[in-house]
């Protein structure tokens, strides 16, 4: 496994140079594009990687998978599918469009961004800090690691630019799918974003979906069945945004990926699987990131079709 990972590395690093860091976030702008690395962590407790594996990044919309985990430990399918759709989009990942064409005017799906600060919104506290806790001490838990924390640089970045997603609260906050304060949806989401990783640590959260909620260095369940159900399912039909259909056929695992350059990606039943790779394609994934899955995906038949 270690000589298969390090050959997808050394076989795809060249499509780093065909895509670009994402520079929408300033902060982001900073990452070497050359760089890719893969960690693999199977639900034996296997741990394997390769390449730039111990570089930090920000989740970005790898976050949005957790956030959805915690909105439905939190309120329940019911109350989470009242307000956030379960259907792919074929428009980008920020998209405002079909946010006032459809009826009602919910968003597709908890993948993408307006979706995504609507999960974050129902995740319970008193106040905005009091639901960013909870999604770091959430975080640290499902990666076993106690360090993770904000890169409050990106942060601080996101916040200054995020006009776009400003603009999306505020539209849901005027048809109601937004019920408590707008901002504080809004901070947890730039926080959220901003939490730093590496690809073991999305690798790790990878292998509790594959093993169906319980973590397999401690054997604790820490979601139920149905959720990580749910969670790997939406993952399939929508985490690559407007690439989804494209990622099903060519690797065809659950899948979410973030333009930090992350792609969190679960095999059911086998492993997850942590790749990093800033170099963008035009859709936001990462380029050499999903090369590698493809590669994998073809030496160890893990598609699930
Ligand atoms: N696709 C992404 O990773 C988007 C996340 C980013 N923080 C944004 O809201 O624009």
């Amino acid at each position: 496994m270690k000589r298969l990972l390090e050959a997808a590395i050394e076989n795809n690093r060249e499509w780093t140079k065909k895509g670009n860091v994402a520079t929408y976030i300033p902060e982001l702008s900073k990452a070497n594009k050359e760089h890719l690395g893969v960690a693999v962590y199977t639900i034996d407790n296997e741990e394997y990687y390769a390449g730039d594996c111990d570089v930090k990044f920000t989740m970005q919309s790898v976050s949005k998978v957790v956030a959805l985990m915690l909105a439905l430990l939190d309120n329940g399918k019911e109350y989470v599918f009242s307000k956030v759709d379960m259907e792919p989009t074929a428009d980008t990942f920020n998209s405002i469009s079909s946010l006032e064409k459809r009826n009602p005017n919910k968003p597709l799906n908890p993948m993408i961004n307006s979706g995504a600060i609507v999960t974050s919104s129902m995740i319970s506290g008193k106040d905005g800090s009091e639901a960013i806790e909870r999604i770091l001490k959430f975080t640290r838990k499902i990666t076993n690691n106690p360090t993770i924390d904000i890169n409050y640089d990106v942060y601080k970045s996101e916040k200054e630019t995020g006009d776009r997603n400003r603009a999306l609260a505020y539209f849901m906050k005027s048809t109601g799918i937004i019920e408590g304060s707008v901002e504080d949806a809004l901070d947890v989401y730039f926080k959220q974003c901003s939490i730093e990783v590496t690809c073991k640590d999305i690798a790790r959260i990878g292998a509790m979906l594959a093993n169906d909620g319980v973590m397999p260095w401690s054997g604790e369940r820490i979601i139920p069945r149905q959720i990580a159900r749910i969670v790997k399912t939406i993952m399939v039909t929508c985490g690559m945004y407007d690439a989804s259909g494209e990622f099903a056929v060519r690797i065809g695992i659950p899948g979410k990926s973030g333009v930090g350059g992350g792609i969190l990606a679960s095999v059911p039943g086998r492993m997850g699987i942590g790749v990093y790779g800033p170099s963008l394609d035009a859709k936001g994934n990462s380029i050499g990131g999903l090369k590698v899955l493809e590669e994998l995906s073809r030496e160890l038949d893990l598609s699930i079709f």
